[in-house]
C-alpha cells in the first residue's frame, strides 16, 4: 500500500467549505486505485489562529508541516481580522518561500461544461508557470519618515538561480505540450530586472532545441491573453505578473473558482503544497456557494505531482462530466451548492470504485 502523508491547511474563508470535498475526494481515489492511501494531519493556522495566538502558525509549525509529503491548502486572508500584507506573509508565502516553492504552476484551459465569458472562445489549453520565491514579493525596503514626507521603498530581488530555475521549468513543461514558451517581461519600463529577466530568458532557450519562443511585455500580453488565448502553450512570469496573469486565465475560463495550482519545491528538500489560485473569499464565505472545482482540480494536480496521473485523469474527467451536466455553483452560472456539486462528483468516482 504506498501511503501518502498530507498536511491539511484549510486556512480561512472558504477554504474551510471547499476543503472537506477535497479529503472526501481524495478518500474515494484511493478505494479506485486499490493500493493507495492518504494520511492527514490537520492544521488549523489562519486568522482566526492569529486572534488567538498573535501569529499565524505555532513556533513549529515550520517543522510539523515539512514532515508530510505535501501540504494541501485552501486559502489565507481575511482582512476583517488581519491585514492582509501580515497574514499572506506569516503563512502562505512563509510557506512558499522557506520551502524554496521557486514554482507555481496554473493551468488554463476551456473547462467542459463551463462558458467562457469570453464571446467566442477559441480552444484553448495554457499553463503559466509563476517564478514563486521572490521578484517583487520581497521583504527588501522599508519605510521613512511621516506624514506627506513619508516614503516607501520596495525592492525587487531577481536572482539568477530562481529566474533560470523557472525558464528551465517552463521549457521542460513546454516540451510535453505545444513546444513553445512565452516570457512576460516589461524591459521597456523596468530598468534593471526585466533586460536581466530577458537575458536569462534568451540564454535558457538556447539551450532547448526545438522549443519556440516569444516574448512580450506584460500589458500586451495581458490583453492578448483575453483576446487570443489559444495563441499560448507556457508563459513563464515573474511573481506579480504571474499572479495577475493566472487571475486572468481563472478569468476566461469562467471563473477564478476552478483555477488550481501546484507550489513546487525542486529539490526535494521540502514537500510541494498545493492549492486553488483563488482566495478566501469573504463576500461568499459562509453561503455555501463556493466552487468547489479550483480545489478539487487542485487535487488532480497533487495526483499527478506523486504520479498517480492516471488517477488525476480519472478526477479531472469527472469533474468536467459534472460540469458538463450543468451541476454548477452560481459563480459559473448554476444555482448548484458547493456540497451539491462535491457530492455529485463524490457519487459519480464511488461509481468506479
Ligand atoms: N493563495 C491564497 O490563499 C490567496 C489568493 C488570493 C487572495 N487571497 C486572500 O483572500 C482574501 C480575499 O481576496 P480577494 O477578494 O482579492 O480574492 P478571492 O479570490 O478571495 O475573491 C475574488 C472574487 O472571486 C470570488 N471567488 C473566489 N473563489 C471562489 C470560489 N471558489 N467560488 C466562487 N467564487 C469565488 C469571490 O467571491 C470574489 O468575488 C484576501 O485576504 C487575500 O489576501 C489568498
Ligand atoms: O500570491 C499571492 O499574492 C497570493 C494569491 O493572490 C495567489 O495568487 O496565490
Ligand atoms: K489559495
Ligand atoms: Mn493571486
Amino acid at each position: 500500500m504506498k501511503k501518502i502523508k498530507l498536511s491539511v491547511v484549510p486556512g480561512d474563508g472558504i477554504g474551510n467549505e471547499v476543503m472537506p470535498h477535497a479529503l472526501d475526494i481524495l478518500d474515494v481515489v484511493g478505494e479506485i486505485h486499490g493500493g493507495l492511501d492518504f494520511e492527514y494531519e490537520h492544521f488549523e493556522y489562519g486568522c482566526d489562529y492569529y486572534l488567538k495566538h498573535g501569529k499565524m502558525m505555532a513556533d513549529d509549525g515550520m517543522e510539523r508541516l515539512a514532515e508530510s509529503d505535501s501540504i494541501l491548502l485552501g486559502a489565507v486572508g481575511d482582512a476583517s481580522k488581519v491585514p492582509d500584507h501580515i497574514s499572506l506573509w506569516g503563512l502562505l508565502l512563509k510557506i512558499r518561500q522557506e520551502f524554496e516553492l521557486g514554482i507555481n504552476v496554473r493551468p488554463a484551459k476551456v473547462f467542459k461544461g463551463i462558458d467562457s465569458p469570453l464571446s467566442d472562445p477559441a480552444h484553448f489549453d495554457l499553463v503559466i508557470v509563476r517564478e514563486n520565491s521572490e521578484g517583487e514579493y520581497s521583504s527588501v525596503g522599508g519605510r521613512m519618515y511621516r506624514g506627506d514626507d513619508e516614503i516607501a521603498i520596495q525592492n525587487n530581488v531577481f536572482s539568477k538561480r530562481a529566474t533560470k530555475q523557472a525558464m528551465e521549468y517552463a521549457f521542460k513543461l513546454s516540451a510535453g505540450r505545444s513546444h513553445h514558451v512565452t516570457s512576460a517581461t516589461k524591459s521597456n519600463g523596468i530598468f534593471h530586472a526585466m533586460p536581466f529577466w530577458d537575458e536569462v530568458f534568451s540564454e535558457t532557450s538556447a539551450q532547448y532545441e526545438g522549443i519556440t519562443t516569444s516574448q512580450q511585455h506584460i500589458d500586451a500580453l495581458a490583453a492578448s491573453l483575453v483576446t487570443h488565448p489559444q495563441r499560448y502553450d507556457t508563459i513563464v512570469a515573474s511573481n506579480l505578473f504571474g499572479d495577475i496573469l493566472t487571475d486572468i486565465g481563472a478569468a476566461i475560463m469562467g471563473s477564478i473558482g476552478i483555477a488550481p495550482s501546484a507550489n513546487l519545491n525542486l529539490n526535494g528538500k521540502f514537500p510541494s503544497m498545493f492549492e486553488p489560485v483563488h482566495g478566501s473569499a469573504p463576500d461568499i464565505a459562509g453561503q455555501g456557494v463556493a466552487n468547489p472545482i479550483g480545489q478539487i482540480w487542485t487535487v488532480k494536480m497533487l495526483l499527478d505531482h506523486h504520479g498517480e496521473e492516471e488517477m488525476g485523469s480519472v478526477l479531472l474527467d469527472t469533474l468536467e462530466s459534472v460540469a458538463a451536466e450543468r451541476i454548477l455553483t452560481p459563480d459559473v452560472g448554476g444555482n448548484a451548492t458547493t456540497d451539491e456539486v462535491a457530492g455529485e462528483v463524490i457519487k459519480r468516482l464511488k461509481r468506479k470504485v
